[in-house]
């Protein structure tokens, strides 16, 4: 019966037939000619073909960019982001870009596919040097881009090195030349352009700046300068940044040729993530800690960042309330701590599901933890753009996320107009003062067993007051407004130490023709004194000078901050005598209004296990790493150095706690003769760097000329090296 069915496609007409097996058989010969002749021809050159047929398509490649790199759907990138898809396809073009867009959307991929992209266009391999050069702010930033490149890169070849600081140039300098793409922060960079004779980037080809608001932001602008200077003037340059600022404006001016401006979210309404829900409480500071307190009781199976003003806060504040046992775990990242440290934190913190982070603005940029639900501001930001990057730490790439800002009376005002002017979208809600826990007998208690902790407090104290005290933004941070005693209280301090800045300024300004009093310093002196105070007081002092002062990384700026927030060696030795004990001050008159319940708090056991990190006291303390890695085989190498030193002359033992009692005169003056000491050797070294750079230069243009020839030669010495078969097959596939 079989042979009576007919193949549907079957026509009775043999011609047809025929010319249809013809069509067919055409065909299979040309694939099959085309395969002998692939076969016949070196691997490299038909990579070589791919990637031009590649580069041929780049102009419609924006859409489907993310099919060509395993990598990329490995690490589950699908779908370009906007941000992606406008920048990418200039970069693949060889365009310099200024790119700008909200946080948590993508910027990391948008530079580090071109990277990659280009290096491997140009067939580089280990023996071509430095490819590519991204610099970031912060070490964590640095770090974590490295693990990016590391996730989608992983089936390329190429070196790539994390370069974040320390003193061992000579581990560094041996492998620096070996590798393809260095991610580093610009301090670190500058000094092996200017002390590693073989470290030279005359090949680059791409120049990245990331967060390059922030770079600016922490005084970087002469470093990056002089680290353009080294480079080729034939490079391409990518610039990234969440916040448009003039300064980046001017940095693009000097270091882009024809940019391409992507600004993605230029016309959005607002300027934070739509999917973020923002919220801010009018609250005393005195009610601060217990709202906290409350806060993380009531969002027990969270994840939440909290920003404090400075290092001694969170220092003080993660120890309490480890203590304290609110039943998460608490983890505390700031500048005082090891580098190693601060990497163990941050993947501590990205691994957890629910934990609070305490922080300092060093994770305020661009640190991509992922699943944040809660970012809590406990104290004020600097300006809106400070907020905005705060507030990005949540609600990244379309998942959303809440963020909550706590203002006193008198920041409100000022500060909710800077917001509404950046487009910052926030309603106001009310505490519910039923769910508010008092924690102060807690912490006196906690003061009175351990004297350690108490010389903590106070140091927070006092440190919390300078940071006020040197904003900028004197309309909104107006420190003589604060309530003292209270705060103190608040901390679980009997007493209010002694802030003498404060005592001084308030003298000079009830009596400006007075005298400092008794063990004074030289009357020149003094008056040198009272002007820096003048000039902080109209907000041009300390502040902008620490800032401008700092030189490579946020660790050490937040190191510096005792020494910096030191009004002047011979300003504070006005010893006044110990202040009367007041009253405990137990103000618990709150907010009453509710409008939203923040704090639906539920009684928990107290008894709950607090599991602090215990990788706080890492092992590693005292070593940074460099990670010299192939992308290909995922072979790490760790080496170790000492930490970086930043001040100039290291603070004698005690110095540091210092704080709430003055400054010792002769100590002072001793550390200032050090100090020159130190300058003179600091300026003796400029210029020898300054005369190496001038020979570098003349090198790499002496290099240059001799390129064009050698490069022909590499070419054909390339396609030995040449294996990338994963990338090719989906080149392939592409293609077809
Ligand atoms: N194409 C993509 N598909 C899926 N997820 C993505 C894609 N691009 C980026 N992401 C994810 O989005 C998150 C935010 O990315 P990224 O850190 O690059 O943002 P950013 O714009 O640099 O933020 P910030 O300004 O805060 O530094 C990351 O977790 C990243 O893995």
């Amino acid at each position: 019966c079989c042979k009576n069915v007919k193949n549907p496609t079957d026509t009775i007409d043999p011609v047809k037939n025929f010319e249809r097996w013809k069509k067919k058989y055409n065909r299979t010969k040309t694939r099959v000619k085309r395969e002998k002749r692939q076969k016949r021809r070196p691997e490299w050159q038909v990579e070589k073909e791919a990637i031009q047929r590649l580069v041929n398509k780049y102009n419609e490649v924006s859409n489907v960019f993310l099919l060509f790199t395993p990598g990329l759907m490995e690490a589950q990138y699908r779908q370009p982001t906007e941000i992606q898809r406008q920048t990418i396809g200039f970069a693949l073009q060889g365009k310099d870009v200024l790119g700008a867009a909200k946080t948590g959307s993508g910027k990391t991929l948008a530079f580090i596919i071109p990277v990659l992209e280009c290096l491997y266009r140009q067939q580089w391999t280990a023996m071509d040097g430095l490819g590519a050069l991204i610099i970031s702010p912060t070490r964590e930033l640095a770090y974590q881009t490295f693990e990016v490149l590391r996730k989608v890169g992983k089936n390329h070849e190429f070196s790539a090195g994390l370069i974040i600081g320390g003193k061992d140039l000579k581990n560094e300098s041996e492998k620096i030349h070996r590798t393809n793409i260095i991610i580093c922060t610009p301090g670190r960079l500058l000094q092996h352009m200017d002390e590693t004779a073989a470290f030279h980037a005359s090949d680059l080809h791409m120049l990245v700046l990331d967060e390059a608001d922030r770079i600016l932001d922490m005084g970087f602008a002469d470093t990056i300068n002089a680290i353009v200077e080294n480079l080729p003037k034939t490079r391409q340059t990518l610039l990234f940044s969440a916040t448009q600022t003039k300064s980046v404006k001017d940095l693009a001016r000097l270091s882009l040729k024809d940019p391409e401006y992507v600004w993605v979210h230029e016309k959005a309404k607002f300027s934070t993530p739509a999917t973020l829900e923002q919220n801010y409480v009018v609250c005393e500071l005195h009610q601060k800690v217990n709202m906290l307190f409350s806060f993380i009781r009531s969002h027990l199976q969270k994840k939440i960042i909290v920003f404090f003003a400075c290092c001694k806060e969170v220092q003080y504040l993660f120890r309490v309330f480890c203590r304290l046992r609110p039943g998460m775990p608490i983890l505390a990242l700031h500048g005082k701590q090891q580098q190693m440290k601060r990497v163990e934190v941050y993947n501590d913190f990205i691994k957890k599901k629910n934990a609070v982070l305490f922080a300092t603005d060093i994770a305020a940029r661009g640190l991509d933890f992922p699943a944040v639900n809660w970012v809590l501001q406990f104290d004020c930001p600097e300006d809106a753009n400070t907020y905005i990057h705060r507030v990005g730490r949540t609600a990244r790439y379309k998942e959303g996320g809440e963020a909550l800002l706590v203002l006193l009376p008198s920041e409100e005002k000022d500060m909710l107009s800077q917001l509404q002017e950046k487009k910052v979208p926030i309603n106001r809600i009310q505490v519910n003062p039923e769910k508010l826990t008092s924690v102060q007998q807690k912490l006196e208690a906690f003061l009175a067993q351990e004297k350690e902790q108490k010389e903590r407090a106070q140091r927070c104290f006092v440190s919390y007051l300078r940071s006020v005290y040197l904003m900028k933004n004197k309309d909104v941070f107006d420190v003589f407004q604060l309530k003292l005693q209270e705060y103190a209280a608040s901390l679980g301090l009997a007493v209010a130490p002694r802030v003498r800045f404060l005592n001084k300024v308030q003298k000079q300004i009830a009596d400006p023709g007075q005298s400092g009093g008794p063990g004074d310093v030289a009357p020149h002196e003094e008056e040198k004194e009272l002007k820096s105070f003048k000039a902080q007081l109209r907000g041009d002092g300390l502040k902008s000078e620490a800032q401008e002062s700092q030189s490579s990384d946020e660790e050490d700026d937040e190191e510096e901050d005792e020494e910096k927030l030191q009004p002047g060696p011979t300003g504070l030795i006005f010893g006044a005598d110990e202040t009367e004990e007041d009253e405990d001050m137990r103000d618990l008159d709150l907010l009453t209004v509710k409008r939203k319940d923040v704090f639906s708090l539920e009684e928990v056991d107290q008894d709950d296990e607090v599991r602090c990190s215990c990788l706080w006291w890492c092992q590693f303390c005292g070593h940074q790493c460099l990670l010299i890695l192939d992308l290909g085989t995922q072979r790490g190498m760790v080496q170790q150095w000492p930490p970086l030193q930043r001040t100039a002359v290291p603070a004698t033992e005690g110095e540091e706690d210092d704080c709430t009692s003055g400054i010792n005169v002769e100590e002072a003056r001793e550390r200032l003769r050090r100090e020159d000491q130190e300058f003179d050797k600091l300026e003796y070294r400029r210029k020898v760097k300054e005369k190496h750079r001038v020979r570098l230069r003349q090198r790499s243009a002496k290099k240059n000329g001799s390129n064009q020839a050698e490069k022909a030669g590499k070419t054909r010495q390339k396609q030995k090296y040449r294996v990338r078969l994963q990338f090719s097959h989906s080149v392939k596939r592409f293609l077809h």
